[in-house]
């Protein structure tokens, strides 16, 4: 697969510009003869004989960073002074903080948001638990957990790399929902202990989401915690994937005009994404689903040392086909991608019924350039942000973890998953509805507010809210 493009590399030069033997607009040139194009340009400081400057430079990949720098360095009057990536530069320090919400501005705070004030507070949770979520952060507080076993497409690479993400995770939560997350990567691949660590800090929690955790670890991990705590559990590669590729579907199919129960749909990946995929779509209305991962189609009849593929082919595969993608391709309305990048190619798309739909959404690559793909195929979507159509789990964990702690609710069940995947399909309207778009911009506000709204009602109707906000609400409006 060619390289999809990456619209985040922009890099910033700063150079020290000797002006008795170079203009800016000489350098300018240069830049522009090696291929990049500037798109900001500013002064750090200036004399009369020299100026610093930072040159924001859109390049294609770090080889044209590379090249782009050699050829300023080599250029009498100029120092090359240092080279940033934009996104780097947005990463310095972390992306979070914590931040109080009443300064100490003298003794008399000190003594009531310390010791001795805070003691009383202490005894008040100590006697009635439930305290905890009026007079801690508790209640509007989630914990993004990850061992960091499966980060996007990229893999085991440990629970420090794995900060980024959830540190970009905990910022989602806040912008979109409001939520207060999280990060915690832990250094531990032991199932166990995962499950106990994460029972220990529940208390400071209103909600647990899990994240990038590897399957088949995440299915066990996830049940026993449900079932272990009185928290939402949630572990979003599986089910918040889950819901907006069902909102997406709900609405494409609305293009072809094809229904959920007469659709073949190829689902290639079947980890952690592809399970709750798998799970969600059945459970919607959807007969003829066929799961491939790197050995090929799962058929009954065949030895899995996994014992969740056992179950999965005993759920799907009506015609029980085995063969490789390029054999089960053939004829499918529909093909979903959370695997790996290019699988997928253009012949595999010729083999497909009238109208295909390609959700290819394995991060940061997916299973095919959309570009590529484009020509072939009626709708195509993938899990990025600089192509239309963004199938990303981010539409729906803001809003269902607001909902969820807004009615206190104790599981995040299927009924609010189903719910939250029609209220996202539902922010599109019929009269927008196009190829290009087919579920609303993660920056959509109607999305949250519509999700928390349909979530709540579905926790109340299947008794597991502990509180219901809608009804306070709606007697105060
Ligand atoms: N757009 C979105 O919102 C989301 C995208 N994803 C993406 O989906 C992918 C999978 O994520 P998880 O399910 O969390 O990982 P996972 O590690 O649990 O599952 C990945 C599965 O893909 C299979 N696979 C790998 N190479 C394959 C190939 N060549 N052909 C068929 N199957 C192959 C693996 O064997 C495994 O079963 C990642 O790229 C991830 O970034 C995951 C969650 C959300
Ligand atoms: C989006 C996401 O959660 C993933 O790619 O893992
Ligand atoms: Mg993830």
């Amino acid at each position: 697969m060619s390289d999809v493009k990456n619209s985040s590399m922009n890099i910033v030069i700063r150079i020290q510009i000797d002006k008795t033997q170079i203009t800016f607009s000489d350098i300018a040139k240069e830049i522009g003869e090696a291929g990049g194009d500037i798109v900001g340009i500013d002064v750090i400081s200036s004399s009369k004989t020299h100026t610093i400057r930072d040159i924001t430079i859109n390049v294609n990949d770090q080889k044209h960073s590379h090249l782009i720098t050699e050829r300023l360095k080599s250029i009498e009057g100029i120092n090359v002074m240092s080279v940033s990536d934009r996104t780097f530069l947005l990463h310095l320090g972390g992306k979070i903080e914590i931040q109080s919400k009443n300064p100490i501005k003298n003794r008399d705070d000190l003594s009531r948001v310390y010791t001795p004030g805070v003691a009383q507070v202490c005894k008040a949770i100590s006697e009635e638990p439930n305290k905890a979520y009026s007079l801690t952060i508790k209640r509007n507080t989630v914990a993004v957990v990850s061992d960091g076993t499966a980060v996007l497409g990229l893999g085991d690479i440990g629970p420090l790399a794995a900060m980024p993400v959830m540190e970009g995770k905990a910022m989602l939560f806040k912008q979109m929902g409001e939520v207060d997350a999280f990060p915690i990567c832990l250094d531990t691949k032991d199932t166990e202990e995962i499950i106990q660590i994460v029972k220990s800090i529940a208390p400071a929690f209103g909600g647990i989401n899990l994240e990038d955790i590897a399957s088949p670890r995440c299915f066990e991990i996830e049940k026993r915690l449900k079932e272990e705590l009185d928290i939402p559990v949630f572990h979003d590669d599986q089910h918040g994937t889950a819901v907006v590729i069902l909102a997406g579907l709900i609405n494409a199919l609305k293009l072809t005009g094809k229904k959920l129960s007469e659709i073949k749909v190829v689902l290639t990946g079947i980890g952690a994404a592809g399970t709750a995929c798998a799970k969600i779509l059945i459970g919607a209305g959807v007969k003829n689903l066929i799961g491939v991962d790197r050995n090929g189609a799962l058929h009954r009849g065949e030895k899995y040392s996994n014992p969740n593929w056992t179950e999965f082919a005993n759920l799907t595969n009506p015609d029980n086909l085995s063969g490789s993608l390029s054999d089960v391709i053939e004829g499918a309305d529909v093909f979903i991608g959370v695997s790996a990048p290019g699988i997928l190619t253009v012949d595999h798309l010729k083999k497909m019924a009238n109208d295909p739909i390609v959700f290819a959404m394995a991060n940061p690559n997916p299973e095919i350039d959309p570009e590529l793909a484009e020509p072939h195929v009626r709708v195509i979507a993938t899990g990025r942000s600089d192509y239309p159509n963004q199938i990303n789990n981010v539409l729906c964990f803001p809003g269902i973890f607001r909902g969820a702690l807004d009615c206190r609710a104790r599981v995040i069940n299927e009924e609010m998953k189903i719910a939250a995947a029609e209220a996202i399909a539902s922010v599109v309207s019929e009269n927008e509805l196009n190829e290009t778009y087919i579920i609303p911009s993660v920056f959509n506000q109607k999305v949250v507010e519509k999700v928390r709204e349909a979530v709540i009602k579905a926790a109340y109707q299947t008794e597991v809210a502990r509180k219901d906000p809608l009804r306070v609400e709606s007697q105060l409006s």
